[in-house]
């Protein structure tokens, strides 16, 4: 009973109680009244009631406690009471288990404990016997090294000592080892025992757990065996009999077995590893530099991230993205940086490995002839073209329509193959070899046979001699009845072209374009002489080819046709053409049709050039884009290089830098002359003047002017043109200097002589040099007493000047030099007279001017000696 506020008696239990105070905001609180009620808890005595009522599954008896507790309690709170002494009882049971438990651990953590601390002690002991086998073993050979020199026996003697110390460590770990067992069996498992004891664990954890313990047991009579082995006598004869340095041998390899696998395999992985690394670290490539190169390209070489290359760029301070084209300079540093070396190579290496090398006899196959047809105008060659054309088996069963391509294939009734170059004439084939391509190999030398030999047959003669091609010849137009092919064969032995028969290797064919007449006779001449060529190409490689004729097309852009001369080219290959470059998109026949590949001797339009070739550039299939861009830039460099650099002599020079060197054994020459007696003379001057060295060649000998044709013989064979008192007409002379074709103009045959044994010898010293200034043409002859003949001219080319030394040209032919004696312009006499304006010229003692007649003006100039 308590006073529980303001004097009011209550009869209450009493409770702690209190009041609080709660604020809140804004000023306002509160007072609350707090009562602390305490919670019912079971007795110690109840527990331990239930307790002792568990086992026998005596519920009765709690019950029995409960109701003695609960005296007067209703049914429910009986029930309620019971529950909760059972939970009581429940919980005790609990906590002695877990006690029990944590006892069993923690005797399990100290034997661990105490086993690893026995596996330690062993392992020092066995590091000490190691180590005191060591110092034997040194001790015995330190004795054996004392002992060595005279006498044997007390080596052996002195030696014996030292094996007994040796002995003296390494039985220690056999009289352990031997111990093992017994103390297993005995001491050490026993102190397994209170592990298996206190473990409520199944017995195969306690085999495991004995495991180990036994293993550790080994080590602990060897830990404490060096201490006591000297003084046991038992250990001494079983020493002596283990004293081997195979005994210390077999120690090392025991150390070795020690090691687990596991860690054998990691150290042998380690040392892979480590082997593998080393070289890829050192790789130095040598980097093939040229004069650009695309970032890309140089990742490639060197083998590195092409996104390295470009952090390695920005750090030189050059922003460069990956397809970029750099210096070679930029591209060195870049080199340096990764730790490669640059090799740097000449622009002209790109060229390099271009053309791969002769194939392999047994990749060869036989392959069609290449034939063009020449001889002289309106002998007949575009109808004899037409005419075998026309033969042609395929097309005959396509009867699609034939397309001018440059060149077309027939296929004969008999199986057959022929290509044809549909470009007829000397100038083609002769342009086409100068530019290097050496596409024909058979030349068709058509004569008509009611004309005979005619100045261009002689020419076609001469070319096809100079390309070394087989002829050959195919008497045309003998329907006709003037026909006469025995004067044509006949004729032909003047130029060195000896027919079947008459007695010579030359095939001759008589037919007749217009009639189709012994085309087929044509045909098997053509494939008699293949067959004598063996001709064959390897079709199962890269294509190399070259162009016959080149194109601008509306929208198909530059279309080439193409003769492929081993190879087989593909849709899609990547090619470089002369100074071009590209891919083929497409290939099309001369028949028009679609064709995905094209083989050796095969003509064939291709779209896809980047830019228009030449008739006559190579066509090569490359790599890749990159290495075509590269050989075409280089190219397309040279060629404006060459633009600044030409000079007439350049040719020339290069041919005696031949010569001198010993790789050229002749010195090919292109005569013309203005009499064919004059020809004649020099040919035999030049021919008797070679030497066993070099001789003169002569490719070409005709009389007249120097016309285009001369110009492409003589700059396809590299030749010297000599002009024997006749000029180049100016068509001519220009295409001369465009391809730097030297002319020599002479008028004494011995200076012709001199010179060129001079340039045979290598010494050509010309003290003069011809420096040509003009040319004037004659439009009116004047008659004037006391002067005599004065010509009216026109200045056509350069300028003339008063002093200047003349030429007067007829038809090319030179008929007069001397000096120009006089040089007006409306009667006042002038210094010069520029090209476009009209003069009056005379000569100096020589009065025969003729209208039409050409003057050329020209200064003699001293030079030093040259070549
Ligand atoms: N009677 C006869 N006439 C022929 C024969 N072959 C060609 N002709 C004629 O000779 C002339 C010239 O023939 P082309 O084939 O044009 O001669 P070409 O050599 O190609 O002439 P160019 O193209 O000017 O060099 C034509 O009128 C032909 O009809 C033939 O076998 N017999």
């Amino acid at each position: 009973m308590s006073l529980s506020s303001r004097g009011k008696l209550e009869l209450k239990r009493p409770l702690e109680s209190g009041q609080v105070r709660q604020n809140f905001s804004h000023g306002r609180s509160k007072v609350v009244q707090v009562e602390v009620r305490k919670k019912r808890t079971v007795h110690a005595a109840e527990a331990e009631a239930a307790r002792r009522g568990r086992g026998g599954g005596s519920d009765a008896r709690l019950r029995e406690v409960a109701e003695s507790l609960s005296g007067d309690l209703t049914n429910e709170e009986k029930a309620h009471r019971l529950r909760a002494l059972q939970a009581a009882q429940q919980r005790a049971e609990d906590e002695a288990r877990r006690k029990a438990e944590e006892e069993v651990r923690r005797k399990a953590e100290e034997e661990a404990r105490r086993l690893a601390e026995a596996e330690d002690a062993r392992r020092k002991a066995e590091e000490d016997e190691a180590r005191r086998l060591a110092e034997a073993e040194d001790a015995r050979r330190r004795a054996e090294e004392e002992v060595a020199s005279p006498r044997e026996p007390g080596a052996v003697r002195t030696a014996t000592p030292a094996d007994a110390a040796a002995a003296a460590a390494s039985p220690v770990a056999d009289a352990a080892a031997r111990r093992d067992k017994p103390r297993a069996d005995g001491a050490e498992a026993d102190r397994a025992r209170p592990a298996a004891r206190g473990r409520p664990a199944t017995g195969r954890e306690g085999e495991q757990d004995a495991g180990p313990a036994r293993r550790g047991a080994t080590a602990t009579p060897a830990a404490k065996a060096p201490a006591k082995t000297p003084s046991t006598k038992r250990v001494e004869p079983k020493r002596r009999g283990k004293l081997t340095i195979s005994s210390v041998l077999t120690g090392d390899d025991r150390s070795e077995r020690g090691r687990s696998m596991a860690a054998m395999r990691r150290a042998q992985q380690k040392e892979r590893r480590k082997q593998q690394s080393q070289p890829q670290e050192r790789v130095i490539r040598e980097v093939t530099l040229p004069e650009t190169i695309t970032v890309q390209e140089l990742a490639n070489r060197m083998a590195e991230r092409g996104g390295n290359v470009v952090k390695s760029l920005m750090k030189l301070g050059v922003m460069a993205t990956i397809n970029q084209v750099i210096d070679a300079d930029t591209a060195e540093l870049v080199i340096g940086d990764f730790g490669h070396k640059a090799k740097r190579v000449s622009d002209a290496d790109v060229e390099i490995g271009l053309v791969a090398g002769p194939d392999e006899d047994e990749t060869l196959m036989s392959r069609p002839p290449v034939v063009t047809v020449m001889g002289h105008v309106d002998h007949g060659k575009t109808s004899l073209l037409d005419a075998l054309r026309e033969a042609d088996v395929v097309s005959g069963e396509a009867g699609g329509i034939t397309q001018h391509i440059g060149a077309y294939q027939v296929q004969s009734a008999s199986g057959a193959r022929v290509t044809y170059i549909d470009t007829p004439g000397h100038a083609a084939f002769t342009a086409m070899r100068a530019r290097g391509a050496h596409v024909t190999d058979i030349v068709v030398l058509v004569v008509a046979a009611n004309d005979g030999i005619m100045p261009q047959t002689v020419e076609a003669i001469r070319h096809a001699q100079a390309a070394k091609v087989p002829m050959v010849v195919a008497i045309n137009k003998i329907d006709l009845p003037e026909a006469d092919p025995d004067k044509v064969r006949t004729a032909l032995l003047n130029h060195e072209v000896v027919v079947e028969q008459m007695g010579g290797d030359v095939l001759c064919v008589e037919v007749s374009a217009k009639k189709r007449l012994h085309l087929d006779k044509l045909e098997e001449a053509l494939m008699l002489q293949s067959e004598l060529l063996d001709l064959k190409a390897n079709p199962d490689r890269v294509a190399e080819g070259a162009v016959i004729e080149a194109k601008m097309e509306r929208g198909r852009g530059s279309v080439a046709t193409v003769l492929i001369q081993r190879g087989t080219l593909h849709i899609g290959d990547t090619f470089v053409c002369g100074k071009e470059w590209g891919r083929v998109r497409a290939l099309v026949s001369e028949r028009g049709e679609r064709l995905e590949e094209a083989g050796p001797a095969t003509p064939a339009e291709v779209l896809g050039f980047n830019g228009m070739p030449e008739a006559g550039d190579d066509f090569i299939v490359v790599a890749d884009e990159a290495q075509a861009r590269e050989v075409s830039g280089y190219r397309q460099r040279k060629d404006r290089e060459a633009q600044f650099v030409k000079s007439a002599r350049g040719t020339m020079e290069q041919m005696f830098e031949r010569i001198h060197a010993g790789e050229a054994k002749e010195l090919p020459v292109v005569i013309k002359g203005d009499v064919q007696g004059s020809v004649e003379a020099l040919i035999g001057t030049l021919e008797k003047m070679g030497s066993d060295e070099v001789r003169v060649r002569v490719l070409h000998s005709a009389v007249g002017g120097i016309n285009e044709s001369d110009i492409t013989l003589a700059k396809a064979s590299d030749a010297l043109i000599i002009g024997f008192n006749v000029r180049a007409n100016p068509q001519a002379r220009e295409m001369a200097r465009r391809d730097g074709v030297e002319i020599r103009y002479y008028s004494i045959i011995y200076n012709v002589a001199d010179d060129v044994k001079a340039l045979l010898a290598g010494m050509l010293e010309p003290t003069f040099k011809e420096n040509f200034i003009g040319y004037a043409q004659i439009r009116e002859v004047f008659n004037i007493t006391k002067v005599g003949k004065v010509a009216g001219c026109m200045i056509t080319e350069g300028v003339v000047k008063r002093g200047a030394k003349v030429r007067l040209l007829r038809d090319d032919v030179v008929i007069h030099e001397g000096s120009l004696g006089q040089l007006k312009r409306f009667k006042d006499d002038v210094r010069e007279v520029r090209e476009g304006y009209e003069c009056g010229m005379s000569f100096e003692h020589y009065h025969d001017l003729q209208v039409g007649d050409m003057i050329e003006c020209f200064e003699l100039e001293e030079v030093a000696a040259e070549l």
